[in-house]
């Protein structure tokens, strides 16, 4: 994917902020209409002041990489997992995404949408202002589509704007288990009406040992751009597949995942200026002592999202202020690159970039307002919510001590 200049942060502009100190923001209908000093918006006649005094003020954070509609959940597993059995193993064992499943095609839609609304809450209240909500708890036409339609109601009615990706190619069902050929031309065969239905932005798989070969990615994802969508791919998350040279192959819009990805594949993803969407939290959650080789790709020129992967298995957090703090640490990103990460490039990967993501006039006003003074306390200081207002379009729609956006 080509941006031109106006693209997403890569390498040395990866670790650059525009900084406005003692600023005013006026904005009109939901957009950014000046930034001035507060000596100057004294002058400005105004409807509604924020009074931000003393206040960091940033774009609202972008969670790009979600699953955000599904029924049930998975603490049973914890036990597992603490006894060491494998993500892939308890898969295989019928549990992971098949138990997750299992649950979401016995939620009714309106029970999807409530549970879902409920998360998505309190991602707002994390200071989130656009979600990626992925489908792939389904697995056959009804429920697949009953999430994404889950995704679109959500995107018509809560503060949170919502991009929709198809995910039908998540895990094999039980009644296709011998023969996942079939499965795939039964998901490819609902892209036609996931496109006429505007159900879905982008198509993703989950390229991994025991779940979708390289061969089979390559065969999806090419018929999912053959019918318009940008693709993605779950990408070298466990095994090193070369999900990420797929990525760069098939002009993805961003590979997720990439813990096992190659210092090839790394420089394809440059050349082919596919975003890296990274997801630490999911390592951090599954016990892993590798995670994706960020400081590598940020130095290759390429650009670098962050998510929470929220799921009810490999990542069951909200929190996408915590994933800040695990890219500090265990991704060593600076707190610039990770604002970058967070924002504008998080932004890019889900089509969005040309409207929001950054603080500029014409610019969608999504604004969080912190109590914090500075950018570098959010990353640094962990485990709790630093947000005091978060603004959509202009609108306050949350303010902190709300019960889930009450
Ligand atoms: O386990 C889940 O429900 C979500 C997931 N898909 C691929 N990796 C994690
Ligand atoms: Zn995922």
């Amino acid at each position: 994917m080509d941006y031109g200049e106006s693209g997403p942060r890569k390498g040395k502009a990866m670790d650059q902020l525009v900084i406005h100190e003692n600023a005013a923001l006026a904005i009109v209908e939901g957009v950014v209409a000046k930034i001035g000093s507060h000596v100057e918006a004294a002058e400005w006649t105004a409807k509604t002041r924020v009074d931000c005094e003393g206040k960091l003020v940033t774009p609202g954070l972008i969670d790009p990489h979600t699953h955000l509609v599904f029924g049930g959940s998975r603490e049973h597993e914890m036990s597992l997992k603490q006894k060491g059995v494998p993500y892939l193993e308890i898969l295989k064992q019928g549990g992971g995404i098949l138990s997750t499943v299992k649950a979401t095609r016995n939620a009714s839609e309106e029970e999807l949408y409530q549970k879902s609304t409920f998360h998505l809450t309190r991602m707002l209240a994390f200071g989130v202002t656009t979600v990626e909500a992925k489908s792939g708890y389904g697995l056959e036409k009804e429920t697949e589509l009953k999430q994404l339609r889950v995704a679109n109601k959500l995107n018509d009615n809560h503060p949170v704007d919502l991009v929709s990706t198809f995910l039908g190619a998540h895990a094999v069902p039980e009644e296709y288990k011998n023969n996942p050929e079939k499965f795939l031309d039964v998901m490819e065969s609902l892209l036609d009406e996931i496109k006429s239905e505007n159900l879905a932005q982008f198509v993703d798989i989950f390229c991994e040992t025991g779940v979708f070969s390289i061969e089979q990615s390559r065969h999806f994802l090419k018929k999912a751009k053959a019918k318009g969508f940008h693709v993605k791919i779950h990408a070298d998350e466990i095994d090193p597949l070369g999900g990420a040279e797929l990525a760069a192959e098939l002009d993805a819009i961003s590979a997720e995942h990439l813990v096992g990805t190659s210092e090839e594949g790394i420089k394809k993803l440059a050349d082919a200026k596919v975003i890296a969407c990274l997801l630490p939290g999911t390592c951090f959650y599954l016990g892993k002592s590798s995670y994706a080789k960020a400081r590598k790709m940020i130095e290759e020129g390429v650009a670098v999202t962050l998510a929470t992967d929220f799921n009810p298995g490999s990542c069951p957090t909200e929190n996408l202020q915590l994933i800040m703090t695990f890219a500090a640490i265990q991704l060593k990103m600076t707190a610039k690159e990770i604002w970058n990460a967070v924002t504008v490039n998080a932004a890019h990967a889900i089509g969005l970039g040309d409207e929001r993501g950054i603080i500029a006039p014409l610019k969608q006003a999504d604004l969080v307002l912190w109590n914090a003074t500075n950018y570098e306390y959010i990353p640094y200081h962990f485990g709790v919510n630093h947000v005091q207002t978060v603004i959509k379009k202009g609108e306050i729609v949350y303010e902190e001590g709300e019960q889930n956006g009450e």
